[in-house]
This record gives structure tokens, sequence and C-alpha cells, in this order.
């Protein structure tokens, strides 16, 4: 038998719904599309033929709904790997965990989750505009220096010579896509390995007044190679989603609307309509 999870770890709020998504089991499908501005997510419903459920706590706000018949969730999740670790994990409890004995199911419900972000590209022949599909993610947070992730031997190899590239103390993640997802919904998008980072400015390269600890930071990420793989972008998000998507055994997918251009260093005008443009594409493949 197993021993049921305690109150204090499986959080469940006195209506029924897990801690911080404010949800019932049944109140999501088993497609979920995510988002991390909770403005973005009308931008997709409003293309539902019904809208069936909404709720809202925090940054997780939530639309359930029909499009073309196919029922589908869409979720905001605000922004970084740490609130990926929330959304994946209570995700995954609304779907395998019995919430009255607090064991998990015996039947595991897998989950299809696709991202539908924004992102920095990190070369020139990734333009303003495009739509690319993360392949591959590497992490430079620290969210898997507390879970069991395996790394393959070349996952291990390409994160220790980014590790000394970059001149970090810890070792960083790379986890690949949902290939049965990239074949449904992303085979015309560009191709890409995603660098997920732990924040916008200095770890991106930015400086405002804070300054940056290495000036060279975007040419080591532009610039590094091992064979025929480089960064083609950055963003704050995927590494954390296909990372828990291995441990949990969920298809994930993040897809990238390109809103900037960190080589020719411009940024999109039209950056509402480059999303609109993606989340249309997801909805009719998905
Ligand atoms: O547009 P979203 O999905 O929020 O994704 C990107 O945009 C945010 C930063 O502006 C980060 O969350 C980054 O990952
Ligand atoms: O440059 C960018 C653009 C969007 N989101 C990011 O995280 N970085």
């Amino acid at each position: 038998m197993a021993i049921p999870i305690p109150e204090s770890e499986l959080i469940i709020n006195g209506n029924g719904t897990i801690y911080h998504l404010n949800l019932l089991p049944e109140q999501i499908s088993d497609t979920i599309i995510t988002v991390g501005d909770p403005d973005r997510v009308p931008m997709v419903s409003k293309y539902f033929d019904e809208i069936e459920f909404i709720t809202a706590k925090r940054e997780f706000v939530t639309h359930t709904g029909y499009y073309k018949g196919k029922r589908i969730t869409v979720i905001s999740t605000g922004m970084g790997t740490d609130n990926i670790d929330i959304l994946m994990n209570e995700l995954d409890a609304l779907v395998n965990i019995d919430f009255v004995s607090r064991e998990p199911n015996e039947e595991r419900i897998n989950l299809r989750i696709i991202r539908v972000g924004t992102s920095g590209a990190l070369q020139d022949t990734v333009p303003l505009g495009s739509h690319l599909a993360s392949h591959t993610a590497v992490g430079l947070d620290t969210l898997m220096q507390f879970y069991p992730l395996l790394q393959s031997e070349e996952e291990q190899s390409l994160t220790l010579a980014l590790q000394s590239a970059l001149g970090i103390g810890f070792q960083p993640y790379m986890v690949n896509a949902s290939e049965s997802l990239i074949s449904k919904i992303a085979y015309d998008m560009i191709p890409g390995n995603t660098l997920t980072c732990p924040g916008f400015y200095a770890p991106q390269g930015r400086a405002l007044r804070a300054g940056l600890r290495s000036e060279e930071l975007l040419n080591v990420y532009k610039d590094f190679r091992m064979n025929d793989f480089r960064f083609t972008n950055f963003e704050m998000e995927t590494a954390g989603y296909y990372s828990m998507g291995r441990l949990l055994g969920h298809e994930v997918l993040s897809l990238n609307a390109i809103v900037a251009n960190r080589v020719t260093k411009e940024f999109a005008k039209n950056a509402e309509e480059v999303i609109d443009g993606l989340i249309v594409k997801v909805l009719e493949r998905v």
C-alpha cells in the first residue's frame, strides 16, 4: 500500500481545488496550451466555440473550452521555471493522484502541453516575427539541481562544455521536446535549440543600469558550438517544461514567437500579431 501524500505536500484548498492552480481534476482537458502572460489567455480562448470554465489565482488564469469540437485548456504561468515547477506538479497531481486517498492512481494519464511564448533570437538566421519550435532546451536555472533528472552521455558532455564556457558553479541541464508533438504541430517551424535563462536582463546579456558580470555573455551564448549544435534563441521556461515532462511522463512542446533579435538588436513592432499567428496555428493543429 502506498503511503498517502501528507496535507502539507499535496495541498488541497477548502473547495477541493489544487493549491496554486485553483483547479479541480474535471476542469482541465488532457490537451493544454500554456502562455506566460495572463492577458494572453483570452487571446487564445476568443477563438473557442464555447468557454466551459474560467478561474484565476495569482498568475495562473485558466479557460477551458471547445475549439472545433476539441476540448482544450489554456493556462497562464507567469514567468520563470519556478512557476513551471508549480504548474507541472499541480497539473500532474490533477490527473494522476487521487485527492481522496492522496495516493497516485494506478493508471497514468499523459498530458499534452504546448507552450506558446515569446523569445529572443541569438542568431541572425532566426528572423524577427518567425515561429520557432524548441527541439532541445538547455536550462541555466537551478531547478534541476533538486530533481533526479536522468541525462544521457551526450546531454552530459554538452552541458559540461557549456558550464566550462560560462564559468558557472553548477551544471546546466538539457532535455528534448516531444517528437510526436513536433511532427503534429511544428513541422514547418524553425527547429531550434533554446537556452532557458533564470532572468530577462543580465542572464540574457541585457544591461540597463545594474551592469553585467560578464560583457562577453551574449557572445558565449551565440558562439557556443558542439558538433552541429548551437543555440538559436533564449527565453525563461522551456527547459523547466521539458525536464518536468520527462520526470512525470507528459508530452511537452515549447513554441516561440520571435519578438527580439539580439544580433541585429531589433524588437518586433508587431509582437501581438506574431503571437496571434502562432496561436491560430496551434489551435488548428493540436
Ligand atoms: O512570453 P512568455 O511566454 O512569457 O515568454 C517569455 O517572455 C517573458 C519575458 O518577457 C518570459 O516568460 C519569457 O520566457
Ligand atoms: O529577448 C527575449 C524576448 C522574449 N522573452 C525573453 O525571455 N527574451
